[in-house]
């Protein structure tokens, strides 16, 4: 007799106690799981077939975890030795894609929750990309040119054999830019022999990289942001914005809300924030960003010293009164205290550009305090959606223009709203577009899985 099946509810709950079995020592994997699958309930409810197939227990396991030695040598002679990472998380709809993370705060449990949240983010591009994330805890702040360039190699002396045009397409992400996907990329076409540059995305313009992609990942979220507020009836002019970070989608951020008439008024880095009263709004100021992070200090105090704005050393930018808040930086940036001042100040919109930026409880306590939340999954898809399109250029051998690069950009942001408004909107959740976005990216894999048999 076949066995009586779980219902949705009872369901997820075994896959999310079996994930924190196994995964114990993952606190970021078990929460960017725990808040994804309850807002899977009612798609289960609809399709009892996934619980039969044990999809949801197939889709939250990688389906390879690659983990190994990075031995290099300083500019001193001394050999270090680093760990590497490529989770490969599902690769149902495309090849595997996401960037590579260079940080000393990286490990197994980072990857794997961006590589869970990159497989809903890729799905949700609408573009032909599965999940992946990689990286190491190689710290390259202070380190020569000549240093990173060995690391690098290192890296690549084994991650060549796990990626292809094909296979799998790494990127950039924290600590990973365009110097680095350069010695990157240059030691895998040596291995390999050949120039296969459809295996990377974020290089140079010279060999194969796309218009806009540097400046995606920011000028997406802004997008995102934009359709939130029209939803509104709301306008972008005007705004104040408090951001975090001066990285690549900072500095980003900062360019398309000047373009389009909006403030950012803060900055962040480890050592605290800064609050520039006149906006980061100028071409001076968006170079500066690029300077400082070229710089390989970390110190947002700098931006200060220069342009005499104030800084507030230890301290992050959350208790500031402006009208959206973007988190740039890292994960869990934003806690439930931050959560409670964004609420005191009566802020309205929220919206993620780094991956995962606000805890589980700060994103309940913000919604349940109407504050509207645009998910990174969706908010901040604009940087792999370029790649994506980056990809299609390096297989037909053609370079678009910027114009047409960015207006493909705005178009996919403007279809990951209103996919991730409908989604919500179907199962029951209003405009609630963290539930939208994970419905919605869940249902595409899901449906290339049940169709592609048990793997
Ligand atoms: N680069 C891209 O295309 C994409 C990046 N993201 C996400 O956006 C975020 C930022 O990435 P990028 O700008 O590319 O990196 P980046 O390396 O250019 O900049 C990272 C910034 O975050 C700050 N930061 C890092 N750790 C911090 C900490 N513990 N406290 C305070 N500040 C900290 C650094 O000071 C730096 O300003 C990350 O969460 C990344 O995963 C998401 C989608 C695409
Ligand atoms: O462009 C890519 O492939 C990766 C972007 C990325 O790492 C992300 O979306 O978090």
């Amino acid at each position: 007799m076949a066995k009586a099946l779980l219902g949705p509810k009872e369901y997820i709950e075994k896959v999310i106690e079996d994930v924190k079995q196994k995964s114990s020592g993952e606190p970021e994997f078990i929460q960017a799981v725990e808040e994804v699958l309850p807002n899977l309930e009612p798609v289960l409810a609809m399709h009892p077939e996934y619980i039969r197939m044990n999809l949801l227990g197939r889709f939250v396991e990688p389906e390879r975890q690659i983990m190994f030695k990075v031995s290099w040598m300083d500019d001193e002679g001394e050999v270090h030795v680093n760990r590497g990472y490529r989770v490969q998380f599902n690769g149902a709809i495309g090849p595997y894609k996401g960037g590579l993370r260079f940080q000393p705060s990286v490990n197994l449990s980072v990857m794997k929750f961006l590589g869970f949240e990159q497989t809903l983010k890729n799905s949700l591009s609408g573009l032909a990309i599965g999940g992946g994330k990689g990286g190491s805890d190689f710290d390259p702040r202070g380190r020569s040119d000549e240093e990173v360039m060995r690391f690098c190699q290192a890296f690549m002396t084994e991650l060549y054999r796990h990626i292809g045009p094909d296979v799998d397409v790494p990127a950039g992400d924290i600590g990973v830019g365009a110097r680095e996907i350069g010695y990157l990329f240059g030691y895998y076409r040596r291995i390999k022999g050949a120039f296969e540059n459809g295996a990377f995305t974020g290089k140079g313009l010279q060999y194969g990289g796309s218009l806009i992609r540097p400046e995606a990942t920011g000028f997406g979220v802004v997008y995102f942001c934009n359709e939130i507020l029209k939803h509104e009836n709301d306008t972008i002019e005007g705004k104040t914005i408090a951001a975090s970070g001066f990285g690549n989608v900072t500095w980003g951020v900062c360019r398309k809300a000047t373009e389009m008439g909006a403030k950012v008024v803060t900055l962040s880095g480890p050592d605290g924030y800064v609050y520039d009263a006149d906006g980061v709004n100028t071409e001076e100021k968006f170079n500066y960003l690029v300077e400082m992070r070229n710089s390989g200090r970390d110190k947002v105090e700098d931006y200060a010293d220069r342009f005499g704005a104030e800084f507030f050393p230890g301290e992050k930018p959350w208790g500031r009164k402006v009208d959206i808040i973007m988190p740039c930086a890292t994960q869990n940036d934003i806690h439930l205290e931050h959560a409670k001042k964004i609420v005191d100040n009566g802020i309205k919109y929220v919206c993620e550009a780094a991956n995962m930026p606000c805890t589980n409880e700060a994103v309940k306590y913000m919604q349940e305090n109407k504050v509207i939340i645009g998910p990174s999954k969706a908010a901040n898809a604009g940087g792999v959606s370029v790649s994506a399109l980056e990809m299609a250029q390096n297989s037909m051998r053609l370079t678009w223009t910027l114009e047409e690069v960015d207006q493909k950009l705005h178009q996919i942001m403007s279809n990951i709203h209103k996919n991730a408004k409908d989604a919500a909107e179907a199962y029951g959740f209003g405009y609630n577009l963290v539930a939208g976005a994970n419905i919605a990216g869940f249902d595409k894999v899901a449906k290339a899985m049940a169709a592609q048999g048990e793997y």
